[in-house]
């Protein structure tokens, strides 16, 4: 069964959908692809393109000169001609040289151009991962594989690419010499080709067991660092390392599988080359002996040669790039793809603080069997609801659908008629204030973190949030006050001014929707006090106020509570009504149907 919030989201019916990685493909732009994002720099590929083939001609001055210099000069031992083709020589290299940059320029220029465009999707869908939990090493990082594909955009392995159709201009070239050394050439290209197919068959499955365990070796050391107090206080930096240099070794295994069958073939490949470019300086003897040629057809025959075959001999040098490349390349593009653009939206007005649920079903992204369901109910502003319940009874899961950072697998979250997908998914946050069970609070001030980072935020709405929060003279506290730096090498906030911050966060701006998980695990009396004054207010202003707690003293200030029991909604009304219905089961959550669920919407 799908609900009408997840069918509208054209989402996988297992697992409720996060929010915010649709969202990237819409900054993207159409496409969806990689290619698509490249295809808007095609000016500069033409560019590449074009600069390529003169590039390609101009390396035709090497063999021209020496067919020149033995068959002109040395004939004829006129000086003159020789300073004359030099002096030529030397103009067409400088050309070549001032091409050959520009082109590498040019490249370097559309892949940075292709990170500007791809980074923020990245970006988001990296966020999106954090808290979706269902992918894995194997999905890579998007941020990672953009990197990939750039580095190797700005690298030699496309130029050669650029090269490789300019090579049956060098055979021509041959062929127009003798016809028995275009002979050798096509055989010579074509076996370095084989060669090169054949890098990629024994080095393509080790490259993905490398990337799988390096990035299982990445997510160990993330989650170490998340928890480096309690792996040191706990004893487990032993382990911990032991599992990581596991991955990494295993990792660094695969790599040195596909990185000794690559160089196998490449040094294959480039003696093959150095043996081909003498092979046809000795067909060219035998050619001069017989008079079929000149001493100079032998030796530019032998440089022509070499340099036909050379871009293909490069790629293969650089298979490991261009495996790691396609591979990250494949990564982004089906990641692009699922984040397929968002559907358009009308710019809802600012809600008023009507929130409804009706015959809610979820669970966490990935996850089948339902965690939550049968939750019905609704708030209007002003309203202000305890969410009470068991570890693990689904609680939190309730709140990551109220401020719509999953999606329900059936039923409705709506806020003001609105289900939370109609919703610009950056615009819904500014009408929602959340304080998730888990307060991180990324860098910049405490100013920046409470306004959010807005642009346009003031330090009259930065101070009238910190006081609702009972937050303002904590912060005045704070060694440079409201400009204060947090995160890394910034102040170290105990947990208690953390979520007292992250409470102001919360309520900056006077969203009409605040969701408020767990807000006083780490308070102390007075925090408790300030929280429900801050409730208080915030219902007064007319925002509805959702607290979901273990603790009753947050409920003080909320006129209504939900009780929920594994994933069950098993009361809700007044919260006079219900607490004392408790306390007469023993504190045992009344059994369903006790008050009658109340219907506002
Ligand atoms: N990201 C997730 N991926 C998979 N399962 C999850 C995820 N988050 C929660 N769950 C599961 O969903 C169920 C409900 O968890 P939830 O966090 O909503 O409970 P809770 O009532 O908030 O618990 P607590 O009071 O301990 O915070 C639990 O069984 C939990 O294991």
């Amino acid at each position: 069964m799908r609900g009408p919030d997840q069918s509208r989201a054209g989402r996988a019916p297992s697992g409720a959908a996060p929010r915010g990685g649709g969202a990237a493909a819409n900054a993207a732009g159409d496409g969806g692809s990689v290619l698509a994002a490249l295809a808007r720099s095609r000016r500069g590929f033409w560019g590449v393109a074009l600069f390529s083939g003169v590039a390609n001609v101009l390396m035709l001055t090497g063999p021209l000169f020496m067919l020149q210099v033995y068959d002109r000069v040395l004939s004829s031992r006129s000086m003159p001609t020789l300073a004359a083709i030099g002096l030529l020589a030397t103009a067409l290299y400088l050309a070549y040289a001032l091409i050959d940059f520009a082109r590498g320029r040019v490249l370097s220029r559309v892949a940075d151009g292709l990170e500007d465009d791809l980074a923020p999707v990245a970006f988001r869908m990296e966020i999106a991962d954090s808290f979706s939990g269902t992918r894995t090493a194997a999905d890579g990082k998007p941020l990672a594989d953009l990197g990939t594909v750039r580095r190797f955009l700005a690298g030699p392995a496309p130029l050669a690419m650029f090269d490789i159709p300019w090579v049956p201009l060098y055979l021509g070239v041959l062929a127009m010499l003798h016809w028995s050394l275009g002979l050798v050439g096509v055989v010579g290209a074509l076996v370095v080709i084989v060669l090169a197919i054949l890098t990629d068959k024994l080095t393509s499955r080790p490259m993905l067991t490398a990337a799988r365990h390096g990035g299982a070796a990445v997510a160990v050391l993330d989650g170490a660092r998340r928890s480096a107090e309690a792996i040191t206080a706990l004893g487990m930096v032993p382990s911990v390392v032991n599992l990581w240099g596991s991955e990494r070794r295993a990792a660094i295994e695969a790599e040195r599988a596909s990185g000794d069958a690559g160089a196998r073939i490449a040094s294959a490949s480039r003696a093959f080359r150095l043996f081909l470019q003498s092979a046809a300086l000795a067909l060219g003897a035998v050619l001069v002996i017989k008079h079929e040629a000149t001493g100079g057809v032998m030796i530019a025959s032998s440089i022509t040669l070499g340099r036909a075959l050379a871009p293909i001999d490069q790629i293969v040098a650089q298979w490991k790039a261009v495996a790691a490349a396609r591979n990250a390349w494949r990564r982004l593009d089906a990641r692009l793809s699922q984040n397929a653009a968002e559907p358009p939206r009308v710019t809802l007005p600012k809600p008023q603080g009507h929130l409804s649920l009706a015959g809610v079903v979820a669970a966490p992204p990935g996850v089948s069997r339902p965690v939550l369901q049968g939750i019905n109910f609704s708030l209007a502003p002003g309203d202000g609801l305890g969410i009470l319940g068991p570890s693990a009874s689904g609680k939190s899961t309730l709140a990551r659908l109220m401020v719509g950072l999953w999606r329900p697998l059936a039923g409705t979250v709506r806020l003001d008629g609105a289900t939370l997908d109609q919703w610009n998914p950056d615009l819904l946050g500014r009408h929602i204030g959340y304080l998730p069970q888990d307060v991180e609070l990324i860098g910049g001030t405490v100013r920046d973190c409470i306004s959010r980072h807005a642009p346009d935020a003031t330090d009259a709405k930065v101070i009238e949030a910190a006081q609702a929060a009972g937050a303002h003279d904590l912060i005045l506290r704070l060694p440079n006050g409201y400009m204060t730096r947090l995160g890394l090498g910034g102040a170290a906030l105990s947990g208690g001014q953390r979520q007292r911050i992250a409470l102001a966060r919360a309520l900056y701006d006077n969203p009409p929707l605040i969701v408020l998980d767990e807000p006083n695990a780490n308070l102390d009396q007075d925090g408790d006090a300030a929280l429900t004054e801050a409730i208080q207010k915030a219902r007064q202003r007319g925002s509805a106020v959702v607290v979901i707690t273990h603790r009753p003293s947050a409920i003080a200030a909320v006129d209504r509570v939900l009780i929920v029991k594994d994933g069950r909604q098993v009361a809700c009304g007044p919260k006079e009504t219900v607490m004392r219905d408790m306390m007469q089961s023993n504190a045992t959550p009344p059994k369903p149907g006790v008050h009658a669920l109340e219907q506002r919407a």
